[in-house]
């Protein structure tokens, strides 16, 4: 199988604080791995790192081959990363955003044009895209915001919380997109905190505390490993050592 993401010893230090204590795992090609943890476990750390956002104090991260310490420039050519807290012009339309975003990212005018088409395509925001941004719903932005993210169709999508703060079937459009993508082969590295989305999305998952990447498999695998019949009881007796 072609592995879109290579983690190998990864390693984080803030001054004396070892954040991420050396962690190793894979993603294939199309595959929707989910990184789930406490609240200080180091996710958003490694997940910065592979964005490289922060540069690691040890190990290393090869997006597509490429080296995050090394070739950085080379990554950020290959992935996106939508951060939870991410935003939108308020004053700007749905559409007007889109071709921005793409004419800032993209330099071949023919080209941007085609990641705007397929954000529009993606984002099943409709006619709506022609209203302000400022008028839209938080699961409208949230759908414009991850269109925006894979209108360049990179290889591996980095998302922080992808459907945090909304309604059930905003999140589960949320979701669907999600599952699409990774079917045309895009892949996905994700953190959250709600199991049950979790369950739904991901093909595998890996569980992260104090640093230290406990166990990772399918949610299947891990629950049977667990003995226990949801995520939830595998998360607690994980992290607990069991
Ligand atoms: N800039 C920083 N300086 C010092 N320590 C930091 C810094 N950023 C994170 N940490 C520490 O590193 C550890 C891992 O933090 P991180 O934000 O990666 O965890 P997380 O799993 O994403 O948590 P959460 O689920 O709460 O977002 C925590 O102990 C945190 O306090």
């Amino acid at each position: 199988m072609e592995k879109t993401l290579q983690v190998c010893d990864l390693k984080k230090s803030y001054g004396k604080k070892e954040a991420v204590k050396g962690i190793s795992f894979e993603v294939d090609r199309g595959e929707i791995f989910a990184l789930i943890g406490p609240n200080g476990a180091g996710k958003t750390t490694t997940i910065r790192m592979i964005a490289t956002l922060l540069g690691p104090t040890g190990g290393d991260a090869l997006v597509s081959g490429n080296s995050v310490v090394e070739h950085p420039e080379r990554v950020r050519q290959c992935i996106t990363y939508l951060p939870d807290e991410a935003g939108a012009y308020k004053t700007m339309t749905g559409i007007g955003y889109l071709k921005f975003m793409a004419d800032l990212f993209v330099r071949d005018g023919q080209k941007a044009q085609e990641c705007v088409d397929y954000a529009v395509q993606k984002c099943g925001l409709g006619d709506r895209l022609h209203d302000k941004i400022g008028s839209y719903s938080r699961g409208m932005i949230r759908k414009l915001l991850l269109s925006r993210a894979v209108m360049t169709r990179p290889d591996l999508a980095i998302l922080d919380e992808p459907t945090s703060g909304l309604d059930i079937l905003n999140a589960l459009e949320i979701r669907r997109m999600i599952k699409d993508l990774a079917a045309e082969g895009m892949s996905f590295l994700l953190s959250s905190h709600n199991m049950l989305e979790i369950e739904y999305l991901s093909d595998r998952v890996g569980i992260i505390d104090k640093g230290i990447l406990h166990v990772t498999g399918t949610c299947r695998e891990l629950k049977e490993r667990y003995n226990t019949h949801n995520l939830e009881e595998v998360f607690e007796k994980a992290v607990a050592g069991a």
